[in-house]
């Protein structure tokens, strides 16, 4: 019999709802000190910590022979140095961890009031997420940030979790704690949790995980209007490239730029009508936490995403997607056009070196 994933997917949007109540908490009172510079160079906050200690927990309680591929790890925190992030990280784990939240939580997967987590559980909950991944069997994906840039701007950042089975993505929740509930009605406010299973469609959800509304991408009507949807840091994506596909296509909406996976969510409502990254430079390989539930999410929506050679994005090769050939992310009339105009773009510049 198939699996239904019924209970993944439930499991996944409670984790990403505390943690979302995490992040958001620590944004309105992050200080100063509590960010790190990783050895990549970029930023990671006590939020990405204590989210990934947050989810971890949640995951090894409900499914505990699961392994995690998780983008953070504990080791700056063991050391002395780290004492006084490690101390915050543990508070904040462990108050969204009891924190009493209202309705569809229910059950709370072995956490809720008087169910602290000392130092020690919570350090070895964010390294959990040390898995190196691979082709077979069941594993997770955690991004506790992402878009750690956006998340210490106050815009957009998005809260990540996969399930992974033999390669392939077959639940996906996106949490966006600054998304517009509705584009199109600013005043309703912001939040709000993405989740896609395999076979069984894309929905948006409140924040707190009810009243699913079905995601379908829109079909495009002109490709003059469609919108391409692109990173806020020119490092991570070539705004160049994008600009020369827009070109190729007789594109003449400017694009939005926006950070983390909200911008496979934003696709899904037809807020743009392609997401294209494209590498910035040689070295940088694509990790599958950033891209593992935006897959998946577009998808169930009716969408098609592949690198620039027209790949499906291999989950399998470990914790990257391996050689770097970008992500090209749209509806599916639209995909065959912007895959086109990328190779064309790829053959010019080619033929300009
Ligand atoms: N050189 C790079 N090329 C592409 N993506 C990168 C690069 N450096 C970091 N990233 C990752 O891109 C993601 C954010 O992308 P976006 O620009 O779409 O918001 C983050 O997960 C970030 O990793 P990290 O979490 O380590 O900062
Ligand atoms: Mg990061
Ligand atoms: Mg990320
Ligand atoms: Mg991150």
């Amino acid at each position: 019999m198939a699996t239904s994933y019924a209970q993944e997917e439930k499991v996944a949007i409670a984790a990403v709802r505390r943690a979302c109540v995490l992040t958001s908490s620590v944004f309105e009172k992050l200080i100063k000190n509590e960010t790190l510079v990783k050895g990549d160079k970029s930023p990671v906050t006590v939020g990405d910590f204590a989210a990934q200690a947050l989810i971890s927990t949640i995951l090894q309680n409900v499914f505990p022979n699961d392994p995690i591929v998780g983008e953070e790890d504990a080791s700056d925190l063991r050391v002395e140095s780290g004492k006084a992030m490690r101390d915050r990280i543990i508070s904040l784990a462990n108050d969204a961890l009891t924190a009493p939240l209202a309705a569809g939580d229910d059950p709370l997967w072995g956490v809720g009031p008087g169910k602290d987590q000392s130092a020690d559980e919570l350090l070895d909950a964010i390294d959990r997420g040390n898995y190196t991944g691979g082709s077979q069997g069941r594993m997770w994906t955690i991004d506790p940030i992402d878009g750690t840039k956006g998340f210490l701007r106050g815009e957009q950042y998005a809260v990540c979790l996969s399930l992974i089975v033999d390669s392939k993505v077959q639940v996906g929740v996106i949490g966006c704690p600054n998304l517009p509930i509705d584009p199109a009605h600013p005043e309703k406010g912001v939040g709000a949790i993405f989740s896609a299973v395999r076979g069984k469609g894309a929905r948006q959800l409140s924040l707190e995980g009810t009243d699913p509304i079905p995601l379908r991408i829109p079909p495009i009507t002109s490709l003059e209007a469609v919108k391409f949807l692109e990173s806020v840091e020119a490092a991570h994506s070539s705004h160049s490239f994008n600009d020369r596909v827009s070109a190729a296509l007789g594109v003449k909406a400017t694009p939005l730029r926006m950070d983390s996976q909200a911008k496979y969510a934003s696709l899904c409502r037809g807020e743009g009508g392609a997401y294209l990254r494209m590498p910035t430079g040689v070295g940088y390989k694509e990790k599958i936490w950033d891209h593992a539930p935006g897959q998946i999410l577009v998808e169930e929506a009716g969408g098609v995403v592949t690198n620039s050679r027209g790949e499906p994005l291999d989950f399998g090769l470990g914790r990257t997607l391996g050689e770097n050939y970008g992500v090209i992310a749209a509806g599916k009339d639209v995909h065959s056009q912007v895959l086109a105009a990328v190779q064309k773009v790829q053959g010019e510049l080619k033929a300009k070196v």
